[in-house]
């Protein structure tokens, strides 16, 4: 059976957010993820890990101002500047709470603009080799349109045939399910094709992305597979529970 991060930006919203840490072990969770942690000084992000004895499986790189509905710089030339403080700012957080993975936002823009792809290309390799100096591995999502309207990254093809150009050691898919099932279907057989370059999966029900015991996908077999593939990694539980958060866990126990 994979290791289960539990995604605590949408899960254990019933506790506040550093309460949440001693939530989710509580429940049997042995790592955790979350969007962004920025609110919070690192050491006392690090302090509820060691707490609780949890591994952070991997959170986000600041993705510019997200009130103001930025969702990430990437592929935003203008803001090559702010990309790099992000990253720096990253990395702090990183390093104090023992992450290996960081999920780099690509941003709205349009994929077909040239200006794009290359802010793109010259982001993700900046991004990779400032990890790579720390040994963290740098993951890129492929974000479905209705979700994330108007979002560079929104094909898990392309985003795959993207980094298997680039060819960097250290720059691995974040394949998150829901949103492959969205964008695609045919989820196990781009899991089998592309399970070696992923860094992390995430899961939710489809179309509701509550939890993931219902609806379009069969997880159970899933979950097999990713065993049967021999996936090394975590899968971040990257639902919204549909009441009380303890209450949805049936399909994780069992
Ligand atoms: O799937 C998602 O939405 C997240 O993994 C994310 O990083 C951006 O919202
Ligand atoms: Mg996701």
């Amino acid at each position: 059976m994979p290791v289960f991060a539990a995604n605590l930006t949408m899960m254990f919203n019933e506790w506040s957010f550093l309460d949440r840490f001693d939530a989710a072990a509580d429940a049997g969770f042995s790592a955790v993820e979350y969007l962004f942690p920025y609110d919070e000084k690192p050491e006392a992000v690090a302090d509820r890990l060691t707490r609780n004895g949890l591994t952070q499986a991997m959170f986000n790189l600041p993705p510019g101002d997200w009130q103001a509905g930025e969702r990430g710089l990437a592929a935003l030339g203008s803001r090559f500047d702010d990309l790099t403080a992000s990253i720096a700012k990253g990395l702090d957080y990183a390093e104090a709470v023992g992450a290996k993975r960081l999920h780099l936002m690509a941003g709205l823009a349009d994929p077909r603009d040239p200006a794009a792809k290359e802010a793109y290309h010259r982001s993700v390799v900046y991004a990779a080799e400032k990890l790579s100096e720390r040994g963290i591995s740098l993951l890129l999502e492929p974000i479905n349109p209705r979700n994330m309207p108007g979002y560079f990254l929104n094909n898990v093809d392309g985003a795959a045939e993207f980094i298997a150009n680039l060819g960097l050691s250290n720059v691995k898919l974040q394949f998150d399910i829901y949103h492959c099932q969205i964008i695609h279907g045919d989820v196990s057989s781009r899991l089998r094709k592309f399970i070696p370059m992923t860094g992390h999966v995430q899961i939710a029900s489809v179309p509701s992305r509550h939890e993931p015991d219902d609806e379009e996908l069969n997880y159970p077999y899933l979950f097999t597979l990713l065993d049967e593939l021999d996936y090394q990694g975590f899968v971040g539980c990257e639902y919204i529970p549909r009441g009380h958060t303890l209450d949805g866990l049936g399909w994780f126990r069992s």
